[in-house]
């Protein structure tokens, strides 16, 4: 929890494909002298383990170093730590095949290494190798990196379960073994670290769940790359949300600060409306219509909203729509708000009534917001494909239906349909997972399109407020979904004080 604390990120964080940073190092490597590059990731790598130490003369710690140079990086920073007196061991799962310079150095400062397999010297044997990461102060996880192919391989699975057990912390190099680099994904067993320290740039699977949880917290050394403008994935932070919340002017009225219409609610889930208006009103529009069959629930908690009976096309003046929360089977309205020459948001319910033609075929842009399940049933697969693969299936939708979508849960995505960097939501909290806080959400993003953000921004600030506000309710306790709707208020100036 970053608690009331939180709000000291504030530069847009990147994250670029494995290709990309291949590339950008093929291109530094031919400026520098040969294992340059490496030198910088390793004494980063070394550096980063020294602050967790503390302590680093005395203290145990066991590399354990697959045969390409992410275990090049662990030995070498291995030989940083033996030479300010760590005792250092690296587990080799292929010993023909470590990276010999590292080895050397690590050898040279004092170092010793043992097969993983138990062929080489003393400590060695499966067995004694996992009793030695159980002991060990500091594992550094170096089987594999971007170079990684499918999940780990089964001999390296035992030292990510002993790692796992061991009271040691624990730092992955680039990446925690076993996740997938380019998309989050991971396929049986990985590594789960304290801390990753990644070099040149983060990848995409640092900041997507389920691999951002394995990740734990992420140092990104500088080893002097030089990246493309446009990255694959970007993280919003306080000065980049700070600069697209809609501030009011002295000239501004309410309609000049836009009206949102919410569309929503029904008689068996008038509550899905409150708490979308209760979202609405704090997001910056000038003023809230609803337009459904839960109008009196609304105007009893808040009585500054426009309510009318009539259908979306009868509401008066709308700059943005909101569809769908509890609005079961109301196709009508749905067709109705989608026709409308505005942004729409459409959520919940309104999904699964919105026809995949009739949304690529409207002028005015559209914001999707399903969650897991929903975004499931449009692609017709299961859920756990869609959790396992957020990247892939949030870019999908937003192909298909030519619209902005924004996919809900642990990591929340935004994808623009015309392709560009995918929006991560770095503020999300797991408390958030309540009962109609997505209902809040589409209130506030909602109203953020009617103040005349662009979609991805309305989506990606809106989940960023949202995550926010869902902080600072819950402080470490339950909250129900009103309770957000209550922070955000909090959460809005939380951002404009940085
Ligand atoms: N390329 C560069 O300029 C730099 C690379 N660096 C390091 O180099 C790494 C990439 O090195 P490589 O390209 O050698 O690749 P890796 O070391 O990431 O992986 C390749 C090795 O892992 C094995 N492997 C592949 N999939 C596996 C799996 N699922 N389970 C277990 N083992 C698996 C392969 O057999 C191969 O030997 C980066 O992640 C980073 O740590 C850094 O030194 C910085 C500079
Ligand atoms: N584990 C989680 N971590 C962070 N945020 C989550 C998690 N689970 C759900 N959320 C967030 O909570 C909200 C829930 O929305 P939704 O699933 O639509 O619920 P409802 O339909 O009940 O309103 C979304 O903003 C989602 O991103
Ligand atoms: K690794």
């Amino acid at each position: 929890m970053l608690g009331r604390s939180y709000g000291k990120l504030d530069r847009m964080r990147s994250a670029y494909s494995v290709e990309t940073v291949r590339t950008a190092e093929r291109q530094l490597m031919a400026r520098l002298p040969e294992g340059a590059l490496m030198q910088r990731a390793a004494a980063g790598l070394a550096a980063a383990c020294a602050d967790l130490l503390g302590r680093v003369y005395g203290s145990r710690v066991v590399l354990l170093v697959g045969s390409g140079d992410n275990g090049g990086d662990a030995l070498y920073a291995g030989a940083r730590l033996a030479r300010r007196g760590a005792g250092v061991t690296a587990v080799l799962l292929a010993p023909e095949r470590a990276h010999a310079g590292g080895l050397a150095a690590l050898r040279r400062a004092g170092g010793r290494a043992v097969s993983a397999g138990g062929a080489e010297g003393a400590g060695g044997g499966a067995a004694g190798v996992e009793e030695l990461i159980e002991r060990a102060d500091l594992v550094v996880d170096g089987i594999v990196g971007i170079g990684g192919k499918g999940g780990l391989r089964p001999d390296a699975v035992p030292l990510a379960a002993a790692a796992e057990r061991s009271r040691a912390a624990v730092v992955a190099v680039d990446l925690p073994s076993g996740v997938d680099a380019g998309t989050g994904e991971v396929r049986g067993v990985a590594v789960r670290a304290d801390l990753t320290v990644t070099f040149g740039a983060h990848k995409p699977g640092l900041l997507i769940d389920p691999a951002r949880e394995y990740a734990g917290s992420v140092r990104l050394v500088d080893i002097g790359l030089e990246l493309p403008v446009e990255p694959e994935l970007e993280a919003l932070q306080h000065a980049d949300v700070a600069r697209l919340l809609p501030v009011p002017r002295a000239e501004s009225d309410k309609y000049r600060r836009g009206v949102v219409g919410i569309a929503a609610g029904s008689a068996r889930y008038p509550g899905a409306a409150v708490l979308a208006v209760a979202g609405a009103l704090r997001g910056g529009a000038g003023a809230v219509r609803y337009v459904g069959p839960a109008g009196d629930a609304v105007i009893t908690r808040f009585p500054e909203t426009l309510v009318s009976d009539q259908g979306p096309k009868h509401a008066g003046r709308v700059q943005a729509w909101v569809v769908g929360p509890g609005a079961g089977d109301d196709a009508a309205t749905v067709g109705e708000v989608l026709a409308a020459d505005v942004p729409v948001l459409v959520d919940a319910d309104g999904l699964r009534l919105a026809e995949a033609g009739v949304v690529r075929a409207r002028r005015a842009p559209t914001l999707m917001t399903p969650h897991a399940g929903e975004a499931a049933a449009l692609l017709g697969v299961d859920r756990a494909e869609v959790e396992g693969g957020r990247l892939a299936a949030v870019r999908e939708l937003a192909g298909r239906y030519g619209a902005t979508v924004l996919l809900k849960g642990s990591t929340t995505l935004i994808a623009d349909s015309g392709g560009g960097a995918v929006r991560v939501n770095p503020t999300g909290t797991a408390w958030l997972a309540t009962a109609g806080s997505g209902d809040v959400l589409s209130g506030l993003a909602g109203s953020l399109l009617a103040a005349g953000l662009s979609t991805v921004d309305a989506g990606s600030v809106g989940a960023y407020v949202h995550g926010l506000a869902g902080r600072l309710a819950a402080d470490g306790a339950p909250v129900g979904a009103h309770d957000v709707a209550e922070a955000v208020p909090e959460a809005w100036r939380n951002v404009l004080a940085e």
